[in-house]
Protein backbone atom coordinates (compact mmCIF):
# COMPACT_ATOMS: atom_id res chain seq x y z
CA UNK A 1 0.00 0.00 0.00
CA UNK A 2 1.17 3.45 -1.08
CA UNK A 3 2.04 6.47 1.68
CA UNK A 4 -0.20 8.12 0.62
CA UNK A 5 -3.00 5.90 -0.08
CA UNK A 6 -2.10 4.81 4.12
CA UNK A 7 -2.44 8.72 5.03
CA UNK A 8 -5.81 9.05 3.16
CA UNK A 9 -7.26 5.60 5.21
CA UNK A 10 -5.96 7.61 8.25
CA UNK A 11 -8.37 10.66 7.84
CA UNK A 12 -11.55 8.26 7.88
CA UNK A 13 -13.74 9.94 10.38
CA UNK A 14 -13.38 7.12 12.70
CA UNK A 15 -9.42 7.42 13.38
CA UNK A 16 -9.93 11.57 14.15
CA UNK A 17 -11.18 12.87 16.94
CA UNK A 18 -11.63 9.55 18.02
CA UNK A 19 -14.55 7.99 19.97
CA UNK A 20 -13.11 6.67 23.42
CA UNK A 21 -14.52 3.71 25.42
CA UNK A 22 -12.72 1.95 28.59
CA UNK A 23 -10.76 -1.03 28.98
CA UNK A 24 -10.64 -2.29 32.54
CA UNK A 25 -11.44 1.22 33.71
CA UNK A 26 -8.80 2.95 31.23
CA UNK A 27 -10.01 4.93 28.98
CA UNK A 28 -8.35 4.11 25.32
CA UNK A 29 -9.67 4.49 21.98
CA UNK A 30 -12.55 2.71 20.80
CA UNK A 31 -10.55 1.07 18.03
CA UNK A 32 -8.10 -0.02 20.85
CA UNK A 33 -10.94 -1.30 22.88
CA UNK A 34 -12.48 -3.11 20.04
CA UNK A 35 -9.65 -4.98 19.35
CA UNK A 36 -8.43 -5.38 22.67
CA UNK A 37 -8.78 -9.10 22.67
CA UNK A 38 -5.68 -9.53 20.01
CA UNK A 39 -3.56 -6.85 21.64
CA UNK A 40 -3.48 -8.64 25.40
CA UNK A 41 -3.12 -11.92 23.17
CA UNK A 42 0.01 -10.03 22.07
CA UNK A 43 3.18 -12.68 21.72
CA UNK A 44 6.23 -11.03 22.97
CA UNK A 45 10.16 -12.37 22.78
CA UNK A 46 12.48 -12.96 24.94
CA UNK A 47 14.72 -10.92 23.36
CA UNK A 48 12.24 -7.94 22.48
CA UNK A 49 12.67 -4.71 24.38
CA UNK A 50 9.67 -2.72 25.22
CA UNK A 51 9.82 1.12 25.75
CA UNK A 52 7.14 1.81 27.78
CA UNK A 53 5.86 5.47 29.35
CA UNK A 54 2.72 7.34 30.29
CA UNK A 55 2.26 9.65 27.11
CA UNK A 56 4.42 12.37 26.60
CA UNK A 57 7.18 11.04 29.00
CA UNK A 58 10.30 10.90 26.65
CA UNK A 59 9.30 7.89 24.76
CA UNK A 60 10.45 9.18 20.93
CA UNK A 61 13.52 10.48 22.93
CA UNK A 62 14.24 7.22 23.95
CA UNK A 63 13.33 5.36 20.86
CA UNK A 64 15.97 7.52 18.99
CA UNK A 65 18.59 6.56 21.79
CA UNK A 66 18.29 2.55 21.61
CA UNK A 67 18.07 2.99 18.00
CA UNK A 68 21.49 5.09 17.99
CA UNK A 69 22.55 2.39 20.18
CA UNK A 70 21.45 -0.55 18.21
CA UNK A 71 22.98 0.87 15.53
CA UNK A 72 26.08 1.71 16.65
CA UNK A 73 25.55 5.21 16.48
CA UNK A 74 25.02 4.84 12.34
CA UNK A 75 23.02 7.98 11.92
CA UNK A 76 22.29 7.57 8.49
CA UNK A 77 20.72 3.66 9.30
CA UNK A 78 18.23 5.43 11.95
CA UNK A 79 17.21 7.36 8.73
CA UNK A 80 15.45 4.64 7.61
CA UNK A 81 12.06 5.15 8.85
CA UNK A 82 9.93 7.09 10.95
CA UNK A 83 10.24 6.32 14.53
CA UNK A 84 6.67 5.22 14.60
CA UNK A 85 7.61 2.93 11.80
CA UNK A 86 10.98 1.78 13.22
CA UNK A 87 9.46 0.87 16.70
CA UNK A 88 6.15 -0.81 16.58
CA UNK A 89 3.26 0.72 18.95
CA UNK A 90 1.59 -2.77 20.09
CA UNK A 91 -1.47 -1.20 20.55
CA UNK A 92 -1.77 1.40 18.32
CA UNK A 93 -4.46 0.85 15.80
CA UNK A 94 -3.91 2.61 12.45
CA UNK A 95 -6.70 1.76 9.41
CA UNK A 96 -5.18 0.20 6.48
CA UNK A 97 -5.02 -3.22 7.14
CA UNK A 98 -1.99 -5.11 8.01
CA UNK A 99 -0.47 -1.75 9.74
CA UNK A 100 -1.43 -2.14 13.22
CA UNK A 101 0.98 -1.82 15.82
CA UNK A 102 0.31 -5.56 16.36
CA UNK A 103 0.80 -6.62 12.76
CA UNK A 104 3.92 -4.44 12.28
CA UNK A 105 5.25 -6.07 15.45
CA UNK A 106 4.50 -9.73 13.81
CA UNK A 107 5.98 -8.69 10.59
CA UNK A 108 8.87 -7.55 12.15
CA UNK A 109 12.51 -9.47 12.51
CA UNK A 110 14.03 -10.17 15.80
CA UNK A 111 15.15 -8.82 17.82
CA UNK A 112 12.18 -6.15 18.21
CA UNK A 113 11.96 -2.88 19.96
CA UNK A 114 8.68 -2.19 20.44
CA UNK A 115 6.77 0.78 22.18
CA UNK A 116 3.71 1.08 24.47
CA UNK A 117 1.75 3.44 26.84
CA UNK A 118 0.05 0.90 28.08
CA UNK A 119 0.08 0.58 32.44
CA UNK A 120 1.83 -2.40 33.84
CA UNK A 121 -1.57 -4.33 34.63
CA UNK A 122 -2.97 -3.70 31.20
CA UNK A 123 0.52 -5.13 29.57
CA UNK A 124 0.00 -8.46 27.79
CA UNK A 125 0.82 -11.48 29.88
CA UNK A 126 3.68 -12.64 27.45
CA UNK A 127 5.98 -9.69 28.42
CA UNK A 128 6.29 -11.28 32.09
CA UNK A 129 6.40 -14.82 30.86
CA UNK A 130 8.92 -14.18 28.42
CA UNK A 131 10.91 -12.22 30.68
CA UNK A 132 11.28 -9.39 27.74
CA UNK A 133 13.75 -6.30 28.33
CA UNK A 134 11.45 -3.50 29.30
CA UNK A 135 12.89 0.80 29.79
CA UNK A 136 10.20 2.57 31.50
CA UNK A 137 10.53 6.30 31.23
CA UNK A 138 8.39 8.36 33.61
CA UNK A 139 8.19 12.53 33.39
CA UNK A 140 6.95 14.66 36.26
CA UNK A 141 2.75 14.80 36.68
CA UNK A 142 2.87 19.03 35.85
CA UNK A 143 5.18 18.78 32.65
CA UNK A 144 3.47 15.37 31.19
CA UNK A 145 0.20 17.12 31.58
CA UNK A 146 1.26 20.02 29.96
CA UNK A 147 2.82 18.18 27.09
CA UNK A 148 -0.51 16.10 26.82
CA UNK A 149 -2.67 19.89 26.77
CA UNK A 150 -0.64 20.44 23.86
CA UNK A 151 0.03 17.19 21.87
CA UNK A 152 -4.46 16.77 22.07
CA UNK A 153 -4.54 20.30 20.54
CA UNK A 154 -2.40 19.51 17.29
CA UNK A 155 -2.87 15.43 17.23
CA UNK A 156 -6.40 14.35 15.37
CA UNK A 157 -6.14 10.91 16.61
CA UNK A 158 -6.58 11.48 20.03
CA UNK A 159 -9.86 13.12 21.64
CA UNK A 160 -9.47 16.99 22.19
CA UNK A 161 -8.66 18.40 25.09
CA UNK A 162 -10.95 21.18 25.49
CA UNK A 163 -9.76 24.35 27.15
CA UNK A 164 -6.61 24.71 29.90
CA UNK A 165 -8.98 24.81 32.80
CA UNK A 166 -10.70 21.63 31.83
CA UNK A 167 -7.88 19.51 30.61
CA UNK A 168 -6.39 20.15 34.27
CA UNK A 169 -9.40 18.50 35.61
CA UNK A 170 -9.65 15.89 33.03
CA UNK A 171 -6.32 15.15 33.59
CA UNK A 172 -6.22 14.51 37.38
CA UNK A 173 -8.93 12.41 36.87
CA UNK A 174 -7.70 9.81 35.06
CA UNK A 175 -9.95 10.43 31.87
CA UNK A 176 -7.51 10.64 28.87
CA UNK A 177 -6.11 8.13 26.99
CA UNK A 178 -4.04 5.41 28.90
CA UNK A 179 -5.53 6.25 32.16
CA UNK A 180 -4.24 8.16 35.03
CA UNK A 181 -0.60 9.06 35.14
CA UNK A 182 -0.57 8.60 38.99
CA UNK A 183 -1.60 5.09 38.40
CA UNK A 184 0.73 4.81 35.59
CA UNK A 185 4.30 5.82 37.17
CA UNK A 186 3.20 3.96 40.57
CA UNK A 187 2.11 0.68 38.75
CA UNK A 188 5.24 0.52 36.99
CA UNK A 189 7.67 1.69 40.02
CA UNK A 190 6.06 -1.11 42.35
CA UNK A 191 6.99 -3.87 40.11
CA UNK A 192 10.33 -2.57 38.57
CA UNK A 193 12.36 -5.39 40.89
CA UNK A 194 10.27 -8.29 39.73
CA UNK A 195 10.92 -7.84 36.32
CA UNK A 196 13.73 -7.27 33.84
CA UNK A 197 12.81 -3.71 34.07
CA UNK A 198 15.05 -0.20 33.63
CA UNK A 199 12.69 2.56 35.34
CA UNK A 200 14.17 6.15 34.51
CA UNK A 201 13.30 9.67 34.77
CA UNK A 202 12.65 12.19 31.85
CA UNK A 203 14.48 14.74 34.08
CA UNK A 204 17.34 12.90 34.50
CA UNK A 205 17.80 12.30 31.24
CA UNK A 206 17.61 15.66 30.69
CA UNK A 207 20.27 16.86 33.65
CA UNK A 208 23.09 14.57 32.45
CA UNK A 209 22.17 12.03 28.97
CA UNK A 210 25.32 10.41 29.34
CA UNK A 211 24.64 9.52 32.74
CA UNK A 212 21.25 8.13 31.97
CA UNK A 213 22.42 6.72 27.80
CA UNK A 214 25.17 4.80 30.07
CA UNK A 215 22.68 3.17 32.19
CA UNK A 216 20.77 2.34 29.08
CA UNK A 217 24.04 0.34 27.51
CA UNK A 218 24.92 -1.20 31.00
CA UNK A 219 21.21 -2.62 30.61
CA UNK A 220 21.03 -3.46 27.07
CA UNK A 221 24.75 -4.89 27.54
CA UNK A 222 26.00 -3.03 24.86
CA UNK A 223 29.38 -1.39 25.16
CA UNK A 224 30.30 1.34 22.87
CA UNK A 225 33.71 3.66 22.37
CA UNK A 226 33.65 7.11 23.71
CA UNK A 227 33.25 9.04 20.33
CA UNK A 228 30.12 6.97 19.45
CA UNK A 229 28.38 7.54 22.96
CA UNK A 230 29.37 11.21 22.51
CA UNK A 231 27.46 10.82 18.67
CA UNK A 232 24.43 10.26 20.46
CA UNK A 233 24.17 12.45 22.89
CA UNK A 234 24.23 15.46 20.05
CA UNK A 235 21.88 13.71 17.75
CA UNK A 236 19.01 12.98 20.17
CA UNK A 237 19.94 16.14 21.75
CA UNK A 238 16.49 18.42 21.67
CA UNK A 239 17.42 20.81 19.18
CA UNK A 240 18.96 17.86 16.68
CA UNK A 241 15.99 15.79 17.07
CA UNK A 242 13.47 18.92 16.71
CA UNK A 243 15.06 19.26 13.06
CA UNK A 244 15.14 15.52 12.43
CA UNK A 245 12.13 14.39 9.99
CA UNK A 246 12.50 10.91 10.70
CA UNK A 247 12.12 11.85 14.75
CA UNK A 248 9.53 15.09 14.67
CA UNK A 249 6.74 13.33 13.17
CA UNK A 250 6.41 16.07 10.32
CA UNK A 251 6.13 13.16 8.09
CA UNK A 252 2.74 12.97 8.88
CA UNK A 253 -0.18 14.78 7.25
CA UNK A 254 -1.55 18.11 8.86
CA UNK A 255 -4.59 16.91 9.02
CA UNK A 256 -2.92 14.54 11.26
CA UNK A 257 -0.71 16.92 13.40
CA UNK A 258 -0.91 20.17 12.97
CA UNK A 259 2.74 21.57 14.30
CA UNK A 260 1.46 25.52 13.56
CA UNK A 261 -0.42 24.44 16.27
CA UNK A 262 1.95 23.51 18.88
CA UNK A 263 4.66 21.43 17.52
CA UNK A 264 5.57 17.81 18.23
CA UNK A 265 9.20 18.49 19.64
CA UNK A 266 7.98 21.48 22.00
CA UNK A 267 9.96 22.72 24.00
CA UNK A 268 11.86 19.63 25.63
CA UNK A 269 12.40 21.49 29.09
CA UNK A 270 11.26 20.55 32.95
CA UNK A 271 9.30 23.61 34.12
CA UNK A 272 7.46 24.03 31.61
CA UNK A 273 4.30 23.93 33.59
CA UNK A 274 5.27 27.33 35.52
CA UNK A 275 4.24 29.15 32.12
CA UNK A 276 0.64 27.35 32.48
CA UNK A 277 -0.45 26.84 35.72
CA UNK A 278 -2.30 29.45 37.90
CA UNK A 279 -0.87 29.80 41.90
CA UNK A 280 -4.42 28.65 42.51
CA UNK A 281 -4.34 25.80 39.76
CA UNK A 282 -0.78 24.69 41.36
CA UNK A 283 -2.12 24.27 45.03
CA UNK A 284 -4.95 22.77 44.32
CA UNK A 285 -3.14 20.68 41.95
CA UNK A 286 -0.40 20.03 44.85
CA UNK A 287 -2.81 19.06 47.32
CA UNK A 288 -4.61 16.02 44.89
CA UNK A 289 -0.84 14.80 43.92
CA UNK A 290 -0.54 14.80 47.53
CA UNK A 291 -3.15 12.37 48.26
CA UNK A 292 -3.17 10.49 45.06
CA UNK A 293 1.33 9.38 45.37
CA UNK A 294 0.22 8.99 49.16
CA UNK A 295 2.54 5.92 50.49
CA UNK A 296 4.89 5.87 47.44
CA UNK A 297 8.20 5.98 47.19
CA UNK A 298 8.52 7.41 43.88
CA UNK A 299 9.61 10.69 43.91
CA UNK A 300 9.51 13.47 40.67
CA UNK A 301 11.83 16.24 40.97
CA UNK A 302 9.36 19.13 38.59
CA UNK A 303 12.42 21.52 37.61
CA UNK A 304 16.07 20.65 37.16
N1 LIG B 1 15.58 14.87 22.67
C1 LIG B 1 14.66 15.34 23.50
N2 LIG B 1 15.01 16.03 24.61
C2 LIG B 1 14.08 16.50 25.47
N3 LIG B 1 12.74 16.37 25.27
C3 LIG B 1 12.35 15.70 24.17
C4 LIG B 1 13.26 15.16 23.25
N4 LIG B 1 12.56 14.55 22.26
C5 LIG B 1 11.26 14.73 22.56
N5 LIG B 1 11.12 15.43 23.69
C6 LIG B 1 9.89 15.88 24.33
O1 LIG B 1 9.13 14.77 24.79
C7 LIG B 1 7.72 15.10 24.70
C8 LIG B 1 7.06 14.12 23.76
O2 LIG B 1 6.93 12.93 24.50
P1 LIG B 1 6.72 11.50 23.83
O3 LIG B 1 7.76 11.27 22.81
O4 LIG B 1 6.63 10.56 24.98
O5 LIG B 1 5.32 11.65 23.14
S1 LIG B 1 4.37 10.44 22.69
O6 LIG B 1 3.67 10.00 23.90
O7 LIG B 1 5.17 9.37 22.10
O8 LIG B 1 3.43 11.07 21.72
C9 LIG B 1 7.67 16.53 24.18
O9 LIG B 1 7.71 17.34 25.34
P2 LIG B 1 7.21 18.88 25.41
O10 LIG B 1 8.19 19.66 24.60
O11 LIG B 1 7.26 19.26 26.84
O12 LIG B 1 5.82 18.91 24.84
C10 LIG B 1 8.95 16.60 23.38
O13 LIG B 1 9.40 17.89 23.11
Amino acid sequence: MSLEKMKDLCLEEKYLQPETKEVNGVLMTKIISDNWDKIWNFQAKPDDLLIATYAKAGTTWTQEIVDMIQNDGDVQKCQRANTFDRHPFIEWTLPPPGHSGLDLASKMPSPRTLKTHLPVQMLPPSFWKENSKIIYVARNAKDCLVSYYHFSRMNKMVPDPGTWEEYVETFKAGKVLWGSWYDHVKGWWDVKDQHHILYLFYEDMKEDPRREIQKILKFLEKDIPEEVLDKIIYHTSFDVMKQNPMANYTTLPTSIMDHSISPFMRKGMPGDWKNHFTVAQNEEFDKDYQKKMAGSTLIFRTEI
